[in-house]
């Protein structure tokens, strides 16, 4: 794979950026670029056109994808334990979604590069001070402090490296003992042992029990299961980063996106005529947009002519995000009027932006029964109109933390402070992780399963 950009020929120059870094230096920044320009990539070509393939089984009905992780990854959580626990919390996600749905479920985290973050505001204001916004690890720290918040472009070195080390630990567990299928499913029988509302969840735990045992009895597995296709995908929101990070397969001659199989564009950043949506219609990875309660139905079918105009089977997936309050009454005409275009994407809905609220303690918060009721209202417009409910795309992490309200081990207003990690929004602990899918499986019926065909066995990326 050979180097698609050079800092001295900005392809994307021509076009406005929406939330990039007020980079103080810009001859560092050319440094720092250069530098990523001779890094080997992260993921490979052939990585994710099988992603493609596999988000095409989503788009025809016959697959699911459980998207997920932190909202933003941060340079200290780069840890064994903490990539463990969320692989092993989707993992376990994904096999009840499986058992539910009758169809594979398209494992991708976001993650190994999940760092930058588009903010409302420029400046957040503390007690009267005013400090430039934090935008993720990859731009500047946490602290508020004015040295801290100031852009270094080398934090974007450091987000390669700790995308590279969360990758490799990702592709090392999701290869071994953790992902063989019965261990997993053992954790989520003690998960319903332990959950308050385990009495719900019995019958399916059970139910997978028996699959299990039926698999043993055949000798097909679930030993021989002991390996998760898995893909990582993130915000593609730093172009600096992402266009050093863009290389030409050498076989296809074809430039990709090396940073993450799948990239998405924000709603903050999918004007049509700026520079992401520009990039992204340059590379050829599969790729996402979220779409907020703003999206037209004009600009969808406009979005889908610039990034998916050969009409290629799991090129792209629409992420809506409207709210619990909103989605049954603006999803529905943005599905008919993308049906009625022929278009073939993959609909996925993220429950989590939609729905974020202060609580009175100030914590940005989000309650899990409005999650969980976005979820349902993005099934039954789709039931109704006969599309394919293609996934869920969540933040969460595998910790104990205390950031959304409800859930079985329910989490009060007053436990918020007790352990808020998340530096932007607040994600879904394990537990109420597990909640979702044992709850989801439950919408997931006979009429969104297509004849169960396996996805092929190709030797997936990570595994
Ligand atoms: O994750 C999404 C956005 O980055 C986040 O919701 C922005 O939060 P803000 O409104 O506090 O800037
Ligand atoms: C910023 C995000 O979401 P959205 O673009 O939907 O607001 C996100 O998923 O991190």
């Amino acid at each position: 794979m050979v180097s698609w950009n050079t800092s001295s020929q900005d392809p994307l120059r021509a076009y406005p950026a929406a939330q990039q870094p007020d980079w103080p230096d810009r001859s560092a920044l050319d440094a720092v670029t250069r530098e990523l320009e001779t890094l080997p990539p992260l993921v490979f070509a052939d990585e994710c056109d099988l992603l493609k393939d596999r988000l095409a089984a989503v788009a025809r009905g016959e697959a699911f994808l459980l998207q997920g992780g932190d909202c933003a990854e941060t340079f200290d959580a780069v840890r064994t334990d903490t990539t463990r626990d969320k692989l092993s919390t989707l993992l376990q996600m994904a096999v009840v979604l499986t058992y539910a749905g009758s169809v594979p479920v398209v494992k991708v985290g976001r993650l190994a590069g999940q760092y930058a973050k588009p903010r409302s505001k420029a400046t957040e204001t503390r007690d009267g001070r005013v400090l430039p916004v934090y935008r993720g690890d990859a731009v500047n720290g946490f602290d508020f402090t004015q040295a801290s918040r100031v852009p270094d472009p080398t934090r974007l070195l450091t987000m390669y490296q700790a995308s590279v080390t969360t990758l490799n630990l990702v592709r090392a567990f999701s290869a071994g003992r953790n992902a063989n299928l019965r261990q997993i499913h053992n954790l989520n029988r003690d998960f319903v042992s332990g959950s308050p509302s385990g009495h719900r969840y019995e019958s399916i735990a059970d139910e997978i029990d028996r699959a299990l045992r039926f698999m043993h009895a055949t000798g097909s597995g679930p030993e021989a299961a002991d390996a998760e296709e898995f893909f990582v995908s993130h915000e593609g929101l730093l172009l600096d980063y992402e266009t050093a990070l863009t290389r030409v397969d050498s076989s296809s001659g074809l430039p990709y996106a090396t940073s993450g199989h799948l990239l998405w564009i924000g709603e903050r950043t999918r004007d049509l005529s700026g520079a992401h949506v520009e990039y992204f219609s340059r590379i050829n990875n599969p790729v996402a947009v979220k779409l907020g309660p703003a999206a037209t139905s004009d600009s969808v079918l406009r979005l889908i002519d610039r990034l998916d105009p050969r009409r290629e089977p799991g090129r792209l997936t629409l992420i809506v995000r409207m709210g619990a309050g909103k989605v049954r009454e603006m999803l529905p005409p943005l599905v008919e009027k993308v049906t009625a275009s022929g278009a073939q994407v993959a609909w996925v809905c993220d429950p989590m932006h939609g729905n974020t609220v202060e609580a009175p303690s100030g914590h940005k918060t989000r309650r899990f029964d409005d999650v969980l009721d976005e979820i349902r209202g993005f099934f039954d417009v789709h039931h109704s109109l006969g599309s394919h409910p293609g996934g869920i795309h969540v933040e969460f992490t595998g910790n104990h933390v205390t950031e959304c309200v409800g859930g079985g081990h329910e989490v009060l207003f007053e436990d918020l402070a007790s352990r808020y990690e998340s530096v932007c929004d607040p994600r879904l602990n394990r537990s109420q992780s597990l909640d979702l899918a044992f709850l989801v499986s439950e919408f997931l019926g006979p009429r969104d399963r297509r004849p169960a065909r396996p996805l092929s066995a190709t030797s997936g990326p990570v595994r």
